[in-house]
């Protein structure tokens, strides 16, 4: 019988994906999420600690759900039941849904996305797009979820039967869920309810210490003298990471200072924090390649090369899941239409009171609980999952949204320095607005303009613009130091198992650039200068499938189902596009610099607002003072052409046709 705890997983399709995700146990402590793990850092009180002064925001919505109706607490005990791993749960998921009760459409069980096939990516898209006029997207409150108060005294002092209490409750929720009837739930029922959880997690995690204890002492016998030097040296290198940071200019608006006062008094403090420093050392290397332009530390990650065998001893007894971590903090309370359509992915998991690493290697899938590795099939992760409980599985990208229409996108200084010469040059008016950086738990953010904030139900398409996406010196990179990403070869073999080399075959995994060059000669940057990377549809339906599309009658079709071929919303992009092509024209920032990998990020919504963005400078660089770029000729090694214009001449030229077609046909 399963719990009635919820673990999560999301996914879309073949990809996984970034998404806010309710946290069930989470809204339960009223804390917000952070995954912090490490040998030292336990027992894991020691990492909550630090953790627990929720967002200003979220502390707002708590009250506001803390006074809510037994309705509402109903929905979110029923909500507990749909996130299920097992198929029935999934049917029952459905029938809920069905009854009324609120659907996530975003949230795939673990189950269905662990047996989820190669689709046809067409195909796909088509019913998706069919789909999304079905769907109503959710409302804002729903998704928060606050604790009910914890009753005091009642102790029992018989464990057995206490715990034998705890089941019949668990199961007694289990039943009113499942019979799908309107019970109303009084405030007595509501308390026992939570008590039995808290409960359970408590048996669990007592249950966890004991099988903790034991790993510990395992793995300090094996590794103590190596893992400590490992540990030293890592403080070392966040300290001198933090040296070497250098701070930007001062902002136009001033706010900038205001953040670099606030960095000196606290964050750029040598000394690391106590529990998040040396995650963050890795997090923010690891997750990136705009960081560092190449992402060295994901590449070393998930390279399997000839001492794959000796590294993965090291790495099972101290290293592996550690050096994977990616770190962000989500509010429980992000407005559904907000989503992140592209950038870097990895698969995180954590739950507040256990610490929950899962990750992929060819080898298989790998979970690092709390202290305790398991190596797992495919097959077996949501068994695990429902065995531990709680466990929130999601991926994180490196943008997140935060308060007072801004997002926060994990800092790197090479699009910092871009942002800061944006705001005073002929594009500042294409560039969402850029506010300074910030320091948020150890880890520095970008603030930029939500681009999303004051849209309703807003339709979003991330076109990466350019004939390339890698950089020169990544060739350069590539030639003496190829790591081999198996990640990279699994993405690949899901869009056509006939891509790779024997040779790749062999060594289940790729060069990064041989995957980027892959990508965009099967897609459409090579031949048009742009690519879809994806869509999210007005009900918060997201489709990043777009790995073959390539001709442009292809683009054409994806641009009419984007815009559900409204020739006013088709016909305000192209006139967009117009403008930013005079505006490139003017632009100095544009003369001098080499934009690889950068988006055009459109927008628009019901209440036909429609605009165009360019973002995400993490790979745009300076050329060479000998070097006069064009940006509308072919690229040739060592021209360093980027192939702007290229892309931006299609996209005008696609929505023209778009226009054409739409007109034609209503
Ligand atoms: N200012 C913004 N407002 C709203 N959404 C944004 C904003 N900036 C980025 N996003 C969302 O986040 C996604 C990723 O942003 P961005 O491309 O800058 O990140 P990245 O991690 O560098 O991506 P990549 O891996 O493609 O280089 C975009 O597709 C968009 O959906
Ligand atoms: O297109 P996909 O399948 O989403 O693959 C990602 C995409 O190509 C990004 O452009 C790339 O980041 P950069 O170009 O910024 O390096 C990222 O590399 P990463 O995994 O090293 O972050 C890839 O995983």
């Amino acid at each position: 019988m399963s719990s009635i705890y919820s673990s999560v997983i999301f996914r879309y399709g073949l990809s996984n994906f970034v998404y806010p995700i309710r946290f069930s146990s989470r809204a339960q402590n009223n804390k917000t999420g952070v995954l912090s793990i490490s040998e030292e850092n336990f027992p894991p009180s020691g990492f909550m600690k630090d953790l627990d002064s929720p967002p200003g925001r979220m502390s707002t919505l708590s009250e506001k759900r803390n006074n809510g109706s037994d309705g509402e607490s109903m929905r979110d005990a029923i909500e507990e039941r749909i996130f299920d791993f097992s198929p029935s749960s999934i049917n029952q998921s459905n029938h809920i849904k069905k009854t009324g009760f609120r659907a996530r459409p975003k949230l795939a069980s673990a189950h269905a996305v662990l047996s989820s096939k190669l689709e046809d990516p067409v195909n796909m898209q088509t019913n998706a797009y069919e789909e999304a006029e079905d769907m109503k997207p959710e409302p804002l409150e729903h998704f928060c979820m606050d604790p009910l108060p914890i009753p005091a005294g009642e102790t029992t002092k018989d464990k057995d039967i206490e715990e034998q209490k705890v089941k019949e409750r668990v199961t007694a929720s289990e039943n009113l869920v499942e019979e799908g009837s309107k019970v109303v739930l009084n405030a007595a029922t509501r308390k026992s309810l939570w008590r039995s959880k808290i409960e359970l997690r408590e048996r669990l995690k007592e249950g966890m210490r004991g099988r903790l204890e034991a790993s510990l002492e395992s793995i300090d016998e094996g590794n103590e003298g190596d893992f400590s030097n490992k540990r030293l040296h890592r403080k070392k290198s966040w300290g001198s990471r933090q040296r070497n940071t250098q701070p930007l200019g001062s902002s136009r608006d001033g706010e900038h200072y205001v953040e670099e006062s606030m960095e000196k008094d606290g964050e750029e403090e040598l000394v690391p924090h106590p529990v998040l420093s040396r995650v963050l050392f890795h997090s923010s290397t690891s997750s990136s390649s705009s960081f560092n332009n190449s992402s060295a530390e994901s590449d070393e990650v998930f390279s399997e090369n000839e001492d794959t065998v000796a590294r993965r001893q090291t790495m099972r007894k101290c290293r592996s899941w550690r050096t994977f971590l990616t770190m962000m903090q989500w509010s429980k309370c992000t407005p559904s239409s907000w989503i992140q359509l592209a950038g870097h992915q990895g698969i995180q998991d954590f739950d507040p009171d256990h610490t929950f690493t899962f990750y992929q290697n060819p080898s298989g899938y790998r979970c690092k609980i709390d202290l305790c590795i398991y190596f797992v099939s495919a097959l077996s992760v949501s068994s695990i999952l429902k065995t531990e409980n709680e466990f929130c599985m999601f991926c994180l990208g490196n943008v997140r949204l935060s308060e007072g229409g801004e997002v926060l996108k994990r800092f790197c200084e090479v699009e910092a320095i871009c942002l800061q010469a944006l705001m005073s040059d002929a594009l500042c008016q294409f560039v969402p607005h850029y506010f300074g950086h910030i320091s948020q738990d150890g880890e520095r953010y970008i603030r930029l303009k939500d681009l999303l904030s004051g849209l309703k139900n807003p339709v979003i398409m991330d076109c990466k613009m350019g004939v390339r996406t890698y950089q020169e010196e990544e060739i350069i990179k590539a030639r003496s130091n190829a790591s081999i990403r198996s990640d990279m070869y699994q993405k690949m073999v899901k869009v056509d198992p006939a891509a790779p080399t024997a040779e790749e075959h062999a060594q289940k995994g790729v060069t990064k650039l041989r995957y980027l060059q892959w990508r965009d000669d099967s897609s459409s940057t090579s031949s048009l200068g742009f690519r879809i990377e994806g869509i999210v549809m007005g009900n918060g339906k997201v489709l990043r499938e777009f790995y073959k599309t390539r001709t442009e009658a292809q683009v054409t079709e994806t641009l009419l189902n984007f815009t559900r071929r409204q020739v006013h919303i088709l016909e305000a992009y192209e006139s967009r596009l117009q403008a930013l092509n005079e505006a490139l024209k003017e632009s100095s920032f544009f003369n001098r610099h080499e934009i690889i990998g950068s988006s055009l990020l459109f927008v628009h919504d019901c209440s036909s607002k429609a605009n165009i963005w360019m973002i995400d400078f993490g790979k745009t660089i300076p050329t060479p003072v000998d070097v006069q770029l064009r940006h509308d000729v072919p690229w040739v090694e060592g021209n360093r052409e980027d192939g702007y214009l290229i892309g931006l001449t299609s996209l005008i030229t696609l929505l023209g046709e778009a226009i054409k077609q739409a007109g034609e046909q209503s």
